[in-house]
C-alpha cells in the first residue's frame, strides 16, 4: 500500500514527509526533486516569501546509495524564513506571547479554523492551512514521477487561463495535441503557458489586479502521457480513477472545480458530439479518434492522454483588504489585516497538480502491477503488455 503524511508549519523549522510503499531498487535523482520544488516556487505573481525560500530536499531514511530500500522514505524541506520566526513559532512556553492575530481574512481558513479548533490566535490556523504544505506534496509527487518513468508515463501541466484571460476555444485533447515542443514552450514561459502572446496578456492581467490591491485565480491543465490501459476500476465508487483524481485535485488549496476531458463542455453537447470512437490500428494498437473522455472510461484509463483541468479561486489575502470581524472584540471592521502575499499562483498550482496526478497514478500502478521491488513490478507490467 502506498501512502504518505506531511507535517510542518509554514514558519516552523521545516516540512517533514514520510512516504511508504515505494518499491525497493528505484533509482532516485535528488536534483530532479529539487527542480520540481523550484518549478513550484516560480511563476509570475508569486510574493515576497518565495524570494526567501530555496526549497531543496534532504533524505533522512529509506534511500541508500541512490536507491530506495523498500522502507519508509523520510524527507525534509527547510523553511529558510524560520530564522525570522523562532520566537513567534517557538515550541517552548514563552513568558511574553507575540501579539495574536485576531482579524480573519475572508476566503482563507482563518474563521473556520479558529472556530473549529477554538484558537484565539489565528496564527495557530494560518501556519498549517498555508499552502507552504504543497511543497511537501511536490517532493512526494517527484518521487512518484521517478517510479512512473520506467513505465513510460510522463506528467506535465500548463496554464489555460488567468481570471478572464485565456484560450478562446477549447484545446484538442488527443495524443498529437501534446508534442514535446509544447512542454518546452510551457517551461520557458513565466506563466507556464505555451502561447507567448497569451503569456503577455496573462501577466498584464495579474499586474492590473496587483495595482488594484487585488488577486487573480485561473485554470491549469494537468496531462499524463503514456498511461497504460487498465488503471483504476468501475467495481467500487472509490476505485474509479476519475473520482480519485477529483479528490486529489480538489485537495489543492484554492481549487474550486475539476474537469476531466471535455468536462463541462460535454454536458452542453449531444452524445454523438462527445463519445470517442475507438479504432484498432494495423499494428494491433488501440486508439480513439477524439479524447473527450480525457483518457478515462468507466473509471479506467483507456490509453489516451489523461487530461484534468483545475480552476483555482483568487488568493484570499488582498493588499486592499476586505471587511471582516475582529474575533477578539467581535467588532465588524472595515478592513482585515494584510502582511505579504502572492497575487496569483496558478502556474505553481499546476506543478502541485502534476504531483497529485503522479501520486494517484502511483497508487493505481502499484495496485495493478504491484511488487516489492521495481524489477518485480516491471516483470508484471511487461507480462501484461505482451499478453
Ligand atoms: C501555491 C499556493 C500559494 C498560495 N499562496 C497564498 C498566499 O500567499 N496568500 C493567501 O492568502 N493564500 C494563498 N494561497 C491560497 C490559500 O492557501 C487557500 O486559499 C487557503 O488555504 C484556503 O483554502 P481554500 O481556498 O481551498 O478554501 C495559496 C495557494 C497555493 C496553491
Ligand atoms: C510559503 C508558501 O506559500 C505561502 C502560502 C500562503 C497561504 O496562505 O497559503 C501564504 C504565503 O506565506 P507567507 O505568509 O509566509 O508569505 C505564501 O508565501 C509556499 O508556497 O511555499
Amino acid at each position: 500500500m502506498f501512502r504518505f503524511l506531511t507535517a510542518g508549519e509554514s514558519h516552523g523549522p521545516c516540512l517533514t514527509i514520510i512516504v511508504e510503499g515505494l518499491p525497493a531498487g528505484l533509482e532516485i535523482d535528488r536534483e530532479a526533486i529539487d527542480r520540481d520544488l523550484r518549478r513550484r516556487q516560480g511563476g509570475y505573481g508569486r510574493g515576497g516569501r518565495m524570494k526567501i525560500e530555496r526549497d531543496s530536499v534532504r533524505f533522512l531514511s529509506g534511500i541508500r546509495h541512490g536507491r530506495t530500500l523498500g522502507s519508509p522514505v523520510t524527507m525534509q524541506i527547510e523553511n529558510r524564513d524560520w530564522v525570522n520566526w523562532q520566537q513567534a513559532m517557538s515550541p517552548e512556553p514563552l513568558e511574553e506571547l507575540p501579539e495574536p492575530v485576531t482579524r480573519v481574512r475572508p476566503g482563507h481558513a482563518d474563521f473556520t479554523g479558529a472556530m473549529k479548533y477554538g484558537h484565539r490566535d489565528v496564527r495557530n490556523v494560518i501556519e498549517r492551512a498555508s499552502s507552504r504544505e504543497t511543497a511537501a506534496r511536490v517532493a512526494v509527487g517527484s518521487l512518484c514521477r521517478q517510479l512512473l518513468q520506467p513505465f513510460g508515463i510522463s506528467i506535465h501541466s500548463h496554464v489555460l487561463a488567468i481570471a478572464d484571460v485565456g484560450y478562446e476555444e477549447p484545446r484538442p485533447l488527443t495524443r498529437d495535441a501534446y508534442p514535446p515542443s509544447l512542454w518546452e514552450q510551457v517551461e520557458a514561459s513565466p506563466m507556464r503557458c505555451a502561447d507567448p502572446a497569451l503569456t503577455e496578456r496573462m501577466i498584464a492581467r495579474i499586474l492590473e489586479a496587483k495595482r488594484a490591491g487585488d488577486t487573480c485565480g485561473g485554470v491549469f491543465e494537468v496531462v499524463a502521457l503514456g498511461v497504460p490501459i487498465g488503471l483504476g476500476s468501475y467495481s467500487q465508487w472509490d476505485r474509479r480513477l476519475s473520482a480519485r483524481l477529483g479528490l486529489a485535485m480538489l485537495s489543492i488549496p484554492s481549487a474550486k472545480a475539476v474537469e476531466i476531458g471535455a468536462g463541462l463542455e460535454a454536458a452542453r453537447r449531444t452524445g454523438s458530439q462527445v463519445h470517442d470512437v475507438l479504432r484498432h490500428g494495423a499494428d494491433g494498437s488501440w486508439y480513439h479518434v477524439t479524447n473527450n473522455a480525457g483518457g478515462i472510461e468507466g473509471g479506467i484509463t483507456n490509453g489516451e492522454p489523461l487530461v484534468v483541468r483545475v480552476a483555482l479561486k483568487p488568493i484570499p489575502s488582498l493588499a486592499h483588504p476586505l471587511p471582516a470581524v475582529d474575533l477578539a472584540s467581535g467588532e465588524n471592521i472595515d478592513q482585515t489585516r494584510y502582511e505579504r502575499s502572492d497575487v496569483c499562483v496558478v502556474p505553481a498550482g499546476g506543478v502541485v497538480g502534476e504531483a497529485m496526478m503522479a501520486i494517484v497514478l502511483t497508487e493505481a500502478l502499484l495496485e495493478k502491477y504491484g511488487g516489492d521491488s521495481l524489477e518485480e513490478m516491471l516483470r508484471h507490467f511487461q507480462a501484461s503488455q505482451s499478453a
